[in-house]
C-alpha cells in the first residue's frame, strides 16, 4: 500500500486548520507536520500546539517530523498533542535507541531519519526497533528544493537491509509526479509531498497520481 503524505509546510501558516481539512478531504494518508528549531535546521516553524490544534481539524494520522537539537526533550509534549508518528533524525538523537524507546512509551509509532549525506548503515542496529525510516532527499529546512537522485539508491540498500521487516520507507523532499514512479520502485512506501500537493492547479488529482505512479 503505498500511502501519500502532504506537507503542511507548503501550506498556509495563517490557515492550518482549514489546509489540515483539504488534505483530508483531497484523499491523503497522512498528515506531514515538519517541526523546525532553527537550530537543527536553520529555519522555525512550529511546535507542539500546533499539533494540539491540528488534531482537532483531522482524524488523519499526525506524521511528525522533528528537526530539532534533543528530540528526547520534547516528545512526551508532541505525543501528548496528538502525534500519532514521530520521527527524530539519526543525526541529532545521540542516544538514537533510547529515544525511538521513549516514542514507542509514549504510544506513537516511531521513526528515524537520516539527512541525504548519512549512509543507511548508520541504522543498521536499529532496524528492529522502527517502524519506519524516513530518507531526506533533499537537504532538511526547507520545501520547494530539488530531489536528490543518490537517495534512489539508499532506498534500494534500505529495502535490502529490511529483509522482509515490515518497516515503512518514508521519502521526503522534491518528491512529485515525475519522480513518483522511480521512488516506489525503489522500494519506498510513503510519500511526502509539499509543493507539489500544495502548488498543483487539482491536488485531489495529484495526491491520486502519485499513489498509483507504480
Ligand atoms: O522536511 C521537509 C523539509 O525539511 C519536507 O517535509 C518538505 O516540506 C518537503 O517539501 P517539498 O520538497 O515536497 O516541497
Ligand atoms: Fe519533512
Amino acid at each position: 500500500m503505498i500511502k501519500i503524505a502532504p506537507s503542511i509546510l507548503s501550506a498556509d501558516f495563517a490557515n492550518m486548520g482549514r489546509a489540515v481539512e483539504q488534505v483530508e478531504e483531497w484523499g491523503a494518508d497522512y498528515i506531514h507536520c515538519d517541526v523546525m528549531d532553527g537550530r537543527f535546521v536553520p529555519n522555525i516553524t512550529f511546535g507542539p500546539q500546533m499539533i494540539r490544534e491540528l488534531r482537532k481539524h483531522t482524524r488523519l494520522p499526525l506524521d511528525v517530523h522533528l528537526m530539532i537539537v534533543e528530540p528526547e526533550r520534547y516528545i512526551e509534549e508532541f505525543a501528548g498533542a496528538g502525534a500519532d508518528i514521530i520521527t527524530i533524525h539519526q543525526e541529532a538523537a545521540v542516544h538514537l535507541h533510547r529515544t525511538l524507546m521513549q516514542i514507542r512509551d509514549a504510544g506513537c509509532k516511531c521513526g528515524v531519519v537520516l539527512n541525504p549525506a548519512t549512509p543507511v548503515c548508520m541504522i543498521e542496529d536499529v532496524l528492529d526497533d522502527v517502524d519506519m525510516v524516513l530518507l531526506m532527499s533533499v537537504n532538511p529546512g526547507f520545501g520547494g528544493q530539488k530531489f536528490i537522485p543518490r537517495t534512489l539508491e539508499k532506498a534500494r540498500s534500505l529495502r535490502q537491509m529490511l529483509a522482509g521487516r515490515p518497516v515503512d520507507i518514508e521519502i521526503d523532499g522534491g518528491v512529485g509526479e515525475a519522480n513518483a514512479k522511480a521512488v516506489i520502485d525503489a522500494g519506498v512506501n510513503v510519500l511526502v509531498a509539499g509543493s507539489a500537493v500544495f502548488g498543483s492547479p487539482d491536488p485531489r488529482a495529484c495526491i491520486e497520481a502519485l499513489r498509483c505512479s507504480r
